[in-house]
């Protein structure tokens, strides 16, 4: 090639080395830098039960919804804190074991900065117990029904990418032992400020209707429906409770405060404290005795659910989860339409008690005995106290997680605390970093072909330059 030409030559593979190294050093430079991960400490003190929930996320996103993820749960063995009010010290020192998996499962370098946050019933010293972990103890708060009913909206929201988008979020059902709660955003107006909550989460506003019925979690509400049937017959048949809701065979002494042990239901003196349990197995007959702890007669609104609770007409697509899945899991309803759901469990009710311990030997008799009343009282709540239809049933997806993440209220609490999600959305790159590196790619290649035609059309133009010289 002609000496004439080396300039051009070396000139264009100045401009390539200069191309290759810009394009590494701009995808090594925005490389997100390696995930280093916060974490956060959740207490769930519920009604039977107390939870550790830990969360991660990647520390440079904790702004991105979908981020924070669920890393390891445990619960604390035995009934939960709130059952030590009469032995408070021995509520601390049934967290140890989990705090300590806390402390395993965290970098130690990263435990200071760990916030802990207690919610639901607090005892001082847990307070205590809590302080002396080597993390940030948050202090403990006793969550507003209103307030759990509203975060377990966020958790399924977050956790199913819903925050990005203006509508289309998912309903939030909770079934717990004390209370349930049901949140979502309505097509009406909301006719009670009690009933409305406002959030404005990544740029977008949400109306959320919202409300937590005390004394309706499952627990409770078998306490209520049990004492209303006691009310009723033990003052003519003092010896035996004839309950449709248990299965024929079960057959259980108990006594009045058994029952009567709660601030749910107001005292029943009777003179026979003592009364036999004795299983029906009559579903229909359960669904009527069930439908008494609903008062759908008073309402002074447009509509109400029950006891006079304004609620609009549910709408969209709902998560129901904890004490929801629990039940309709474990008796494979969590797919049926409502009328196979009705049939399933009117054959499930009808079951003799000992083929049902005889299915289940590994079950605790107590969650097992309760079964038949808990999937009809969720079966009541859901279509009599919430007015959902055999149409909208389908929109109804019992769900115990979301990806790795448990659904229920800890995950929207901490979320909230510590303010990781922005009221406005966060800037997003214009593409995500893989993108970014191939488009530098296929860039720098685009480039190296166009110098490789200009040398090619130059060596060319040479030759031909030559031939028409000979
Ligand atoms: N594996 C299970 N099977 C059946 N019921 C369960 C299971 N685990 C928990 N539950 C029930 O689910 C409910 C959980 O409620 P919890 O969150 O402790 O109460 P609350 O939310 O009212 O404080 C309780 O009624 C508990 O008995
Ligand atoms: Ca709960």
């Amino acid at each position: 090639m002609e000496r004439r030409y080396m300039p051009v030559v070396i000139f264009l593979a100045a401009i390539t080395v200069g191309i290759i190294i810009m394009v590494v050093i701009s995808v090594v430079q925005n490389k997100p830098l390696y995930q280093k991960y916060k974490y956060g400490i959740v207490l769930d003190a519920g009604s039977s039960h107390t939870s550790v929930f830990i969360y991660e996320w990647p520390a440079e996103k904790e702004n991105n919804t979908g981020m924070v993820q669920q890393k390891h749960t445990c619960n604390v063995k035995g009934k939960g804190i709130s059952s030590y009010s009469a032995n408070p010290q021995g509520a601390g020192a049934s967290l140890q074991e989990c705090m300590n998996e806390a402390k395993q499962k965290i970098p130690a370098h990263r435990h200071p900065e760990t916030p802990v946050y207690l919610g639901a019933t607090v005892l001082d010293s847990v307070a205590l117990s809590l302080k002396s972990y080597p993390f940030s103890y948050q202090g403990a708060r006793i969550i507003s029904g209103q307030e759990e009913g509203a975060f377990g909206w966020i958790t399924v929201n977050y956790l199913s990418e819903n925050l990005r988008k203006p509508t289309g979020t998912l309903g939030a059902l909770d079934l717990g032992g004390a209370s349930t709660q049901i949140t979502f955003v309505p097509q009406q107006k909301i006719e009670s400020s009690d009933n409305s909550i406002d959030f404005r989460l990544y740029g977008n506003n949400y109306h959320l209707y919202t409300h937590s019925f005390l004394c309706y979690g499952k627990d409770q509400a078998l306490k209520l429906s049990m004492g209303k049937k006691l009310e009723s017959t033990l003052k003519t048949d003092p010896i035996e409770l004839r309950d449709p809701c248990f299965h024929p065979g079960y057959k259980v002494p108990r006594t009045v405060p058994d029952v009567f042990n709660t601030p749910c239901t107001k005292e029943l003196k009777l003179a026979n404290e003592n009364f036999l349990h004795v299983g029906l197995g009559n579903w229909s007959q359960c669904q009527q005795s069930i439908r008494k702890v609903f008062n759908t007669s008073i309402c002074s609104y447009s509509k109400c659910s029950f006891n006079g609770v304004f609620q609009p007409s549910v709408y969209g697509d709902f998560g129901a989860f904890s004490a929801f899945f629990f039940v309709m899991d474990f008796l494979n309803l969590t797919s049926d339409s409502l009328a196979t759901t009705k049939e399933k469990l009117a054959a499930y009710c009808s079951t003799p008690w000992e083929k049902i311990v005889g299915n289940h030997p590994k079950i605790d008799q107590k969650y097992l005995s309760e079964y038949c009343f808990s999937a009809t009282y969720i079966l009541t709540l859901l279509e009599d106290g919430y007015k959902f239809t055999s149409n909208n049933w389908k929109d109804i997806r019992f769900i115990k997680k979301i990806g790795d993440s448990d659904a229920g209220w800890t995950l929207g609490y901490m979320l909230n605390l510590t303010n990781m999600i922005p009221a406005e959305a966060p800037d997003m790159p214009l593409m995500p970093y893989g993108g970014y590196v191939t488009f530098m790619f296929f860039f720098a290649l685009l480039i190296l072909v166009l110098l490789l035609l200009v040398y090619l059309y130059f060596h060319r133009s040479t030759r031909t330059a030559q031939k028409d010289i000979i």
